[in-house]
């Protein structure tokens, strides 16, 4: 999945909280998003999720089913556990068997059984977590966004969510977490990005400091895509031979190769 310079501002006049923001976070791959308080990383990962829409930019490429798990989950509704968790079920697509049996495996696995007839306006911020977190998986999403998930979690809940993660990965999913507590740790060989300025920087994963120089030849006609795909996928492309100007290069030119990949 792209976002391809993809803005956004909340009102028509106000500021513009992400700029220009061209990443991609490809099948199979975990991203960590950081930042500080009030950065923009609920915003990009509402933009990634389809929750919001950009005011400029595209988002491309997004998997037909998408688990959204807002930072708190509202639960100023008038449910009880089982009939949310059913209803969403049934929304997503699921016939009445496989809603029944699809409930009652996460209502199971997030030790939710005590609290399948409570009302979700009763329940503690934590247990609304999990439910938060259920109707998120219960049709495998191909893209699972995860809005500061271990917030207000009791601690078998937080192990639960680097399995989740994993069972996502594994099917060939994309995830996306948001994170200002610093529990990246948990979900060890995920990407991490940085919201700063409205931009979103790449963090070099650690120990991986070398740098390999790959030339590439690409029909002309093809070269601005090639290019702009080069570098939403993080690789710094420093000269471009055969044309007069590389188009916007962003690193130092080394050597005759043309395109180079980090
Ligand atoms: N619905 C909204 N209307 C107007 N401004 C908003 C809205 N939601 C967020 N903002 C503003 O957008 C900016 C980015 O907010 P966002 O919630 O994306 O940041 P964040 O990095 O997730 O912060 P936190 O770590 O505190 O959750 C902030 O200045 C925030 O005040």
């Amino acid at each position: 999945m792209w976002l391809e310079d993809v803005g956004l501002r909340y009102h028509r006049r106000g500021p513009w909280v992400l700029r220009q923001v061209t990443v991609r976070v490809a099948a199979g791959e975990a991203v960590v998003v950081g930042g500080r308080n009030g950065a923009g990383k609920s915003t990009l990962l509402q933009l990634a999720a389809g929750v919001l829409r950009p005011s400029r930019g595209r988002v491309l490429d997004r998997p037909a089913v998408v688990g959204w798990v807002p930072e708190r989950f509202p639960a100023e509704q008038p449910f009880t556990v089982d009939g949310y968790l059913a209803a969403m079920a049934r929304i997503a697509g699921l016939s009445p068997a496989a809603t029944e049996r699809t409930v009652r495996r996460w209502v199971d696995r997030l030790g939710l059984g005590p609290f399948r007839t409570v009302r979700l306006a009763q329940l503690s911020k934590g247990t609304a977590q999990k439910v938060g977190l259920a109707q998120a998986v219960l049709r495998p999403p191909g893209l699972l966004v995860l809005d500061e998930p271990w917030e207000g979690l009791d601690a078998a809940a937080r192990e639960l969510v680097p399995q989740l993660v994993d069972e996502v990965l594994a099917d060939g999913g994309s995830v996306l977490v948001s994170d200002h507590r610093g529990e990246t740790v948990r979900l060890p060989g995920a990407r991490e990005w940085l919201v700063v300025d409205g931009a979103v920087v790449e963090r070099p994963p650690s120990g991986e400091a070398a740098v390999a120089v790959v030339e590439l030849e690409v029909p002309v006609g093809q070269l601005p895509a090639t290019v702009a795909r080069l570098r939403a996928e993080g690789h710094h492309v420093l000269r471009v031979r055969g044309q007069s100007a590389p188009p916007e290069a962003t690193g130092p030119a080394t050597g005759p190769s043309s395109e180079v990949a980090r």
